[in-house]
């Protein structure tokens, strides 16, 4: 094959590859077959191969980065990442939403979001082309992730912006989880293997982003909710609900089960719905987050010192963990 038939053939297995993604991992409705598309992704490799210099960092095939880091460097985040305030039960989430209107009126609408229980992470994308990732740190500094990131399937390497709104930078913040099943085979095997085991999702998720060999993430089925705007150039919305939705239609991966409400009695009810329901849901959730929608209002409330006045967590009662000591059969 001649290299500008590759060049051809390279530029539409990428296109196709990014589609079947955004179809799998943003939309959960792949087209085509597991066998399918890694056979596309194979003809790719294969090309690659064959004409090196026609590789590029953002291709599908680039995601397992280079060599293990001697250290993480540091970032300081352009928008700082800040801390949530809780609310712990019904009266406390009522508070909130009395402060609130306190200051906005009582024209509010609110975004609620599953609190997933992973570790917040802030990606940028630079003309739309993966550029940085980095852990949220103390909120101010965190560590440069960028190469353990990149081997999470379901981020973007390419974002699909329509030709009226392509910002120059977006940057996102996303909750990095590990899902339950995962978790369970990833203890089975270190339990085999005589290593420590994991406490739970969230430390598993955390444990396999801080690995300094980037092949070591690569095989940790990680995965990615993104839940907040951070810096931005070209771009601007009027609510939080809009950005979200940009997100979903750009490629990035956003919880289905956001939604918008305008009445609070109706926040505090899908709040409280969500203690049972989680048990279904194939990650760990540890609350609920509420934000005012509305980008002006949010202004209007500002933030403390530590977190913004405009959002609220509210936590599910602690668990009973109930340990199961193996049943003891006494036979006499
Ligand atoms: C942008 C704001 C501040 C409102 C915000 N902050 C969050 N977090 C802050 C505290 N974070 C944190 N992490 C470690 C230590 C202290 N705080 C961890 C992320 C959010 C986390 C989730 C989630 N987990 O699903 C979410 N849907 N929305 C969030 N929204």
């Amino acid at each position: 094959m001649k290299k500008s038939e590759a060049e051809k053939r390279i530029k539409e297995l990428r296109e196709l590859i990014n589609y079947h993604n955004k179809q799998y991992y943003v939309y959960d409705n792949p087209v085509i077959s597991d066998a399918e598309y890694d056979k596309l992704m194979r003809e790719l490799e294969e090309l690659e191969r064959k004409f090196p210099e026609l590789v590029t960092p953002d291709s599908p095939t680039q995601r397992v980065g280079g060599e293990p880091l001697p250290y993480f460097t540091q970032v300081v985040h352009r928008v700082p990442m800040m801390s949530l305030s809780n609310a712990f039960d019904e009266g406390e989430l009522r508070d909130f939403h009395r402060r609130v209107t306190e200051v906005v009126g009582n024209d509010v609408e609110y975004v609620v979001e599953l609190k997933i229980d992973g570790l917040a992470v802030s990606i940028t994308y630079e003309n739309g082309i993966y550029k940085t990732a980095a852990t949220r740190g103390d909120g101010e500094v965190g560590e440069d992730v960028t190469q353990n990131v990149k081997t999470i399937k379901s981020v973007p390497l390419k974002l699909d912006f329509p030709p009226d709104k392509s910002p120059a930078i977006l940057e996102v913040r996303g909750e990095v989880y590990l899902p339950k099943e995962d978790f369970r085979k990833l203890n089975e095997e270190r339990e085999e293997q005589g290593l420590p085991l994991f406490a739970n999702p969230r430390n598993a998720a955390a444990g396999s982003l801080r690995q300094l060999d980037p092949k070591v993430t690569a095989k940790r089925p990680l995965a990615v909710f993104i839940y907040g705007l951070g810096y931005a150039e070209g771009i601007e919305f009027e609510t939080h609900y809009e950005a979200l939705q940009f997100f979903k239609r750009i490629g990035l991966r956003v919880n289905p089960h956001i939604v918008l409400f305008d009445k609070f009695d109706d926040v505090v009810d899908y709040c409280l719905s969500w203690n049972e329901k989680r048990h279904e849901l194939p990650y760990e959730i540890d609350g609920m987050v509420i934000k005012v929608n509305s980008l002006e209002q949010q202004r209007l409330l500002g933030s403390t010192a530590k977190s913004p006045r405009w959002a609220i967590a509210y936590k599910f009662p602690a668990e009973q963990k109930t340990t199961v000591i193996k049943d003891i059969i006494v036979r006499v």
